[in-house]
């Protein structure tokens, strides 16, 4: 079925991007943003239209302090969010920043409850209770998140009573997050689904994914079919252990339902410049499968696509490369080749074979590439060479 931009599945204006690369990308092994960086970083996130962008939490060093109050002065579009633990200490370090909003989270998993924070669920909520109340007394301008962390480990009953309790204490968004990256889509389908008949109809949802078991993308995908409001995506999708939903693949997701949508919101030809800045940042290459900006993510090889591709694109790109700012690559000249893209190739040459000559030369070119790679200057000098024999 063909997306229908003029009544999309899912419109893009019913969510958000929380772009956490200057959080979650800070626990990422290579993340250690200075300050020049992450200017450069959020700069190009707002220039790039993302509406939310996390930052770590100021507990972490005087200098990250610094950080935020620089960027928070930067003048931006986009909200800036500071993540800070569910602690009266964090906040009241946190409010004074230039900060639009406050991620809060804590742990409700068995697992966390035992070995991190050491909170029962009644103790979670008389705290959660404290920090928001003083939040909401003393600024009740900044936007408050919560989060139950490792929600997916979590029981669902400690769950309903925890989202319903920080919902009635007025929070903007509650939180669901995969931290270990653990979640089937469609738990996550279920859950965003159950904990929307617990809070009130104006707070909004949010999604973080890990990407532990493959599944930050889908994941992120059902949460908002189920009605979640706010995605986490951090760009290249780096973030503790093997990251989060990438923004890209995320975008390249939801693209598919509502290109419109997409394109009115986001400036989509900066993402290959948002992934080229993380790669270098972080001193890794842009891995070459990338959604969209991979070397490879447009190439086309194979002869049974080459001949369509030629004719309409779209026939094997379930997204058109330039929406968002890269190339398509024709590989001609391979064993897996056939006539239709030697004859096109041949074509923007200026040169024409007929029937028997188009077979001869793909055939040779087949044999040519079992022995090795043929570059376009090799298939060229192939062609023309073919003729004057
Ligand atoms: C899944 C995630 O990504 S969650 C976000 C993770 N982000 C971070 O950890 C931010 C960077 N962290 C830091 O710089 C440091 O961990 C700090 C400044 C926050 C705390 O440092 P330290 O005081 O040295 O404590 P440490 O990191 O060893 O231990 C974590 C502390 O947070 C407490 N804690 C954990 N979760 C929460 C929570 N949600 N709310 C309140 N306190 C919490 C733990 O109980 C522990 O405190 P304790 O020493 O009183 O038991
Ligand atoms: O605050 C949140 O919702 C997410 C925290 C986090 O990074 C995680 O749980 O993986
Ligand atoms: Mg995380």
């Amino acid at each position: 079925m063909t997306p229908d931009s003029s009544s999309p599945l899912i419109p893009a204006r019913s969510w958000a991007i929380i772009d956490s690369t200057l959080r979650e990308g800070e626990q990422f092994a290579r993340g250690n943003f200075k300050t020049g960086d992450k200017t450069e970083i959020a700069r190009l996130l707002d220039a790039f239209g993302a509406e939310f962008i996390e930052v770590t939490t100021p507990m972490v060093s005087a200098q990250t302090q610094a950080d935020i109050r620089q960027l928070t002065s930067l003048g931006l579009n986009a909200k800036i969010l500071t993540h800070v633990r569910c602690h009266l200490k964090d906040v009241q370090r946190a409010v004074d920043l230039g900060v639009d909003g406050l991620d809060l989270l804590f742990g409700t998993s068995s697992f966390l409850r035992e070995f991190s924070h050491g909170k029962s669920i009644a103790q979670i909520i008389d705290t959660a209770s404290q920090v928001i109340g003083w939040i909401k007394q003393n600024r009740p301008d900044l936007q408050i998140r919560f989060s139950a962390e490792d929600t997916f480990r979590s029981e669902e009953a400690d769950l309903m009573a925890v989202y319903r309790a920080v919902s009635d204490l007025g929070v903007h968004r509650v939180g669901l997050a995969d931290t270990v990256g653990v979640a089937t889509p469609r738990q996550v389908y279920t859950l965003v689904r159950e904990v929307r008949k617990v809070i009130h109809a104006e707070c909004g949802i949010e999604f973080h994914g890990h990407n532990d078991t493959g599944c930050a993308v889908s994941n992120a995908y059902e949460a908002i079919e189920a009605g979640a409001t706010h995605i986490d995506t951090t760009v290249l999708g780096i973030g503790e252990r093997n990251g989060i939903t990438p923004l890209g693949g995320f975008l390249a997701r939801m693209f598919t339902f509502d290109p419109q949508g997409l394109m009115d919101k986001y400036d989509l030809e900066l993402l290959p410049e948002l992934d080229r800045l993380i790669a270098r940042l972080i001193d890794l290459p842009i891995p070459w499968n990338n959604y969209l900006t991979g070397e490879f993510a447009y190439n086309h090889k194979a002869g049974m696509h080459l001949k369509a591709i030629y004719l309409n694109p779209g026939a094997y790109e379930a997204i058109p490369p330039g929406v968002f700012g890269v190339g398509r690559r024709i590989q001609a000249a391979s064993k897996v080749t056939g006539k239709h893209a030697i004859a096109y190739k041949a074509r923007e040459l200026g040169l024409h074979y007929g029937e028997d000559a188009l077979r001869r030369v793909t055939d040779h070119i087949k044999a040519l590439a079992e022995e090795g790679e043929l570059d376009d200057a090799h298939l060229e000098q192939v062609l023309r060479e073919w003729v004057r024999a």
